[in-house]
């Protein structure tokens, strides 16, 4: 018999898909009508229940906008009681001061606010709503007030791409703890933006300047959805004569680029299982098989396991364990999660 995989190390959880705002690249469907199917208290605390018999990932809540649910801070409290460390995942235009007290109460480790422009113009042009920069500013400062760790995450198109140096900046001078920038995958709402896309060569000098920074900076800097990063943290140690270790290079060393249906799993509004929020593929449904037996045994996850079966330049390239290409892109692209991620620039050395 094969050997059982390891349980995921995090789960972002589709907590609703409704949300107050509707940005034009969202995964989701996230409008503000009622979502239809969603699972209820007793059936997210019996999935609650099945993640911490099962590991002890950190248990993102997210959306939608997670803070539109009302048993949001009963869920976190049940999810903290159990021994997970439970984040949240916001706009940030609902929270003030005693919604983040809540949220303390609740156990909550850490709050991500998203910023998609290092001013109102561009966030608000992004997110749909004039106002959203300013109430995110706002969240931002009940989370400060409140003495509740938070991080910036910012998703990157052609229309911020020049503003990520001043996002970086203000990330460090609001006291953020870490900045997790996500690079766009034209899927959901968002499916018919690939002209928003960065184009490859961006991606390229975008993730090396993300390389530079980390020396400089104490903020964690993480590249979500950019598995090319791991590539090219090698090549520039390469260049620089260091050798990659957890030692020189921290959490880097020993992850690795697409951790969906290896360390990471979404599980949608519903109880879709999936490898992450941007890849519609369904590992299983936790109303009909417990989680444990989904991220077991599904097909679709041991697919991603296995590195062999990559394809294309994804398939013969020498970094292919420790980057694998976007399998959300990928899929975007071509309808096959195991195909080449179409965004990168890099010729593997065999032909
Ligand atoms: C500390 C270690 C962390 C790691 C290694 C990590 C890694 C990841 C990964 C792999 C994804 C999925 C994207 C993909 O499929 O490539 C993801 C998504 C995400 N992470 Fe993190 N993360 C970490 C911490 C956090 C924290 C502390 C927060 C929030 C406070 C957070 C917020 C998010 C959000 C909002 C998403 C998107 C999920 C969605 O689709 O809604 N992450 N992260
Ligand atoms: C949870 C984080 O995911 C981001 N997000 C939502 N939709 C997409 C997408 N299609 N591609 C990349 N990131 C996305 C949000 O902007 C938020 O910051
Ligand atoms: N609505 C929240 C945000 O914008 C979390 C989910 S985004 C798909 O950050
Ligand atoms: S990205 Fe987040 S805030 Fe924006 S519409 Fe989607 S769920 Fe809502």
């Amino acid at each position: 018999m094969s050997e059982e995989p390891n349980p995921p190390r995090l789960i972002a959880w589709e907590l609703t898909s409704r949300c107050n705002l509707s940005c034009m690249h969202c995964r989701g469907a996230s409008t503000d009508e009622k979502a239809i199917g969603e699972l209820d208290t007793f059936e997210a605390k019996t999935f609650i229940d099945q993640v911490a018999s099962f590991g002890s990932p950190i248990l993102i809540l997210s959306g939608g906008e997670p803070l539109v649910r009302p048993d949001v801070y009963e869920l976190a409290r049940y999810g903290t009681n159990k021994g997970l460390r439970v984040v949240l995942a916001t706009n940030g235009t609902l929270l003030d001061r005693e919604t983040v007290r809540k949220l303390k109460e609740a156990g909550i480790k850490r709050v991500s606010i998203s910023l998609d422009g290092a001013d109102s113009a561009t966030h608000d042009g992004f997110r749909g709503v004039k106002g959203a920069f300013d109430k995110a500013m706002e969240g931002i400062d009940a989370l400060k007030a409140e003495g509740m760790d938070f991080q910036i995450n910012t998703t990157i198109t052609k229309r911020n791409l020049g503003e990520i140096p001043r996002i970086l900046k203000m990330a460090t001078s609001l006291g953020a703890e870490a900045l997790h920038i996500f690079l766009l995958v034209p899927t959901g709402r968002g499916e018919n933006l690939a002209d928003e896309e960065i184009p490859p060569a961006e991606y390229e000098r975008i993730l090396h300047w993300f390389y530079e920074q980390k020396k400089h900076t104490s903020l964690e800097l993480k590249a979500t959805c950019a598995p090319h990063y791991f590539r090219i943290m090698r090549q520039c140690a390469e260049k620089e004569g260091v050798e990659v270790s957890i030692k020189t290079h921290g959490f880097d060393a020993v992850s690795r680029g697409c951790l969906g249906g290896t360390a990471f799993c979404f599980v949608s509004s519903t109880g879709d299982v999936q490898p992450c929020g941007y890849l519609p593929a369904i590992a299983g449904n936790i109303r009909q098989q417990s989680f444990g037996e989904i991220w077991n045994n599904s097909t679709l996850f041991n697919e991603l396991r296995d590195f062999s079966l990559l394809k294309g330049k994804c398939g013969k390239c020498e970094y292919k364990n420790v980057c694998g290409g976007c399998r959300a892109r990928a899929y975007a692209a071509t309808g096959d999660y195991l195909e080449e991620e179409p965004y990168c620039i890099y010729h593997p050395r065999q032909k």
